[in-house]
């Protein structure tokens, strides 16, 4: 059971499907734009204090929007200059029209010399939102570009115009804005860079699109949040036992010892009854040296590494941190996918795959997670794109569950699901954070949460570990602090 519904990301087309079915059921187009535009006006009210307002008027609804947030500024008593981009009024018989039509005073043609009159105010960029077509140009670049060069706080209408709602990618130019409020559902345009960045916070509004629209238009992708997983949540059961909690097995690296350790802790605190480190013999004294509740077994070659993956209490591997580009690392990375359990395939695991991405393809399913950083991810997919369509794509072309890191991480499903995750702070960008990550993956795997589940789940409580910490942290930290995290998400209702 997962829940895409209560975060979804709609593109601008699915949203102006959104739009037709609630008017079709019954709310007029003319209200929701006055829904849309009052809670524009509500949430500056709500933010600064009475300020000259200029409100930048585009030829579309979102413009349409811009005229209605005037006239409740206006009818508040804050002094509100309209503007409309080259002067252009909206369509005639189009909601747009009729809520200019409302604002009785004057409307200017739009220039950056009326930036003088707002220099200790505010802009509302009604210029384009999601019908944004094409890059800016003439008098609306020259607009942006002259905001942008100053101090002068913006809210964006849905957007900030430039911003293309599908993907975040700026078209041309875009405007940096200090709020950003959007209506019914985000888009992916608000979630991921650079459009997120320049967005600024980002409010949802309801406007009277009843959410019993959304089965038959979206579902397929979502911002992370616990809404999304935690009915699946594995939390300790009163009458469970470790072997009832899993066994994952992580494999060791002869040099780069720290990044398995990581791991395997990362596992045992998120909930692995039983953690494994599979250690080369020369390595074995620092693993068994350095672990306490984790058990450490040697191995010396292939045949004695497949005896390690033999007990099929064993329900989950890690394999990749800090094995090494090579061939062994490619074979027993096939080793361990021949055994068709779950598994979390991450860095090296990845990376020794270059140039042969068929024979990882053929071996990995959906019980395998692979978490590729960029850089791992352009070694063995070929594709172009936005993020979400990279992510999706590479999910779709293995058959396993694609995580592609990042401060807007993806996580895939090879049935072209797809989850955005936001919560990372910036501290998140430190050596062994991936190495945790994959840790905390399989440890959910092995309380039989579901890898696209588990993988979500995870990269959300591995974002608020680094939350509770704050500046300064190290990968080590986060393991202490996955307790903090649960604890958090304890307390999230489950809906
Ligand atoms: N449920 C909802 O989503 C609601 C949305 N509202 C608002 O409506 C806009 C979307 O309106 P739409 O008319 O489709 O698009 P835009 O106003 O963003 O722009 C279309 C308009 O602009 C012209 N245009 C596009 N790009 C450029 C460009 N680079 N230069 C010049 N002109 C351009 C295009 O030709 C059209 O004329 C949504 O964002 C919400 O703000 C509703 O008000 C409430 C319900
Ligand atoms: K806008």
């Amino acid at each position: 059971m997962i829940n895409m519904f209560s975060t979804a990301l709609l593109t601008p087309q699915e949203m102006g499907q959104a739009d037709k079915a609630a008017i079709a059921s019954g709310v007029p187009g003319a209200a929701l734009m006055d829904n849309a535009g009052r809670a524009v006006a509500r949430e500056i009210v709500r933010r600064w204090s009475r300020r000259p307002v200029l409100v930048a008027c585009g030829p579309g609804n979102n413009g349409g929007d811009g005229y209605v947030a005037a006239r409740y500024l206006a009818d508040w008593g804050w002094p509100v200059t309209v503007a409309s981009l080259e002067g252009r009024m909206p369509s005639e018989q189009t909601d747009a029209a009729h809520h200019a039509g409302l604002w009785r005073r004057p409307v200017v043609r739009l220039s950056a010399a009326l930036l003088d009159t707002v220099r200790e105010g505010l802009v509302i960029d009604a210029l384009f939102g999601a019908g944004l077509a094409r890059p800016p140009s003439g008098d609306a670049a020259a607009f942006i570009q002259a905001l942008n060069d100053s101090d002068i706080p913006v809210c964006a209408v849905d957007l900030p115009s430039g911003v293309n709602g599908e993907d975040g990618a700026v078209l041309g130019a875009a405007l940096q804005a200090q709020l950003t409020i959007t209506f019914f559902r985000k888009k992916p345009g608000h979630v991921l860079f650079p459009g997120r960045a320049l967005c600024g916070p980002t409010v949802v509004a309801q406007i009277g699109i009843p959410d019993t629209v959304l089965p038959g238009l979206a579902g397929h992708t979502a911002e992370n949040s616990p809404d999304v997983w935690s009915a699946t949540f594995p939390w300790p059961q009163l009458t469970g036992h470790k072997y009832s909690r899993g066994h994952a097995l992580v494999v060791g690296g002869n040099r780069m010892t720290g990044a398995a350790r990581l791991a395997a802790r990362a596992a045992a605190r998120a909930g692995a009854g039983l953690v494994t480190l599979a250690a080369p013999e020369p390595a074995w004294p620092v693993y068994a040296t350095a672990l306490e509740s984790i058990m450490v077994e040697g191995f010396c070659d292939e045949y004695s590494f497949e005896s390690l993956l033999a007990d099929t209490r064993k329900n989950v591997f890690v394999v990749g941190p800090g094995l090494g580009v090579s061939e062994t690392t490619q074979n027993q990375t096939l080793q361990i996918l021949a055994k068709q359990r779950a598994c979390v395939l991450d860095a090296d695991a990845i990376s020794s795959f270059s140039g042969q991405p068929e024979r990882l393809f053929a071996a990995v399913s959906e019980k395998s997670v692979l978490t590729p950083h960029e850089g791992e991810f352009a070694r063995v997919f070929n594709v172009s794109g936005s993020k979400l369509e990279r992510a999706r794509m590479a999910a779709r072309t293995s058959g396993a569950v694609v995580l592609l890191k990042g401060a807007d991480t993806v996580i895939a499903h090879p049935d072209g699901r797809a989850i955005v995750n936001t919560n990372a702070p910036p501290d998140l960008a430190t050596g062994g954070a991936g190495d945790v990550l994959a840790g905390m993956i399989a440890g959910l795997m092995a309380q039989g949460m579901p890898p696209f589940n588990a993988a979500c789940a995870a990269c959300w409580l591995h974002g608020e570990a680094a939350r509770q910490h704050g500046p300064g942290l190290v990968a080590d930290d986060l393991i202490h602090l996955i307790p903090a995290a649960l604890k958090v998400l304890r307390r999230v209702p489950v809906n």
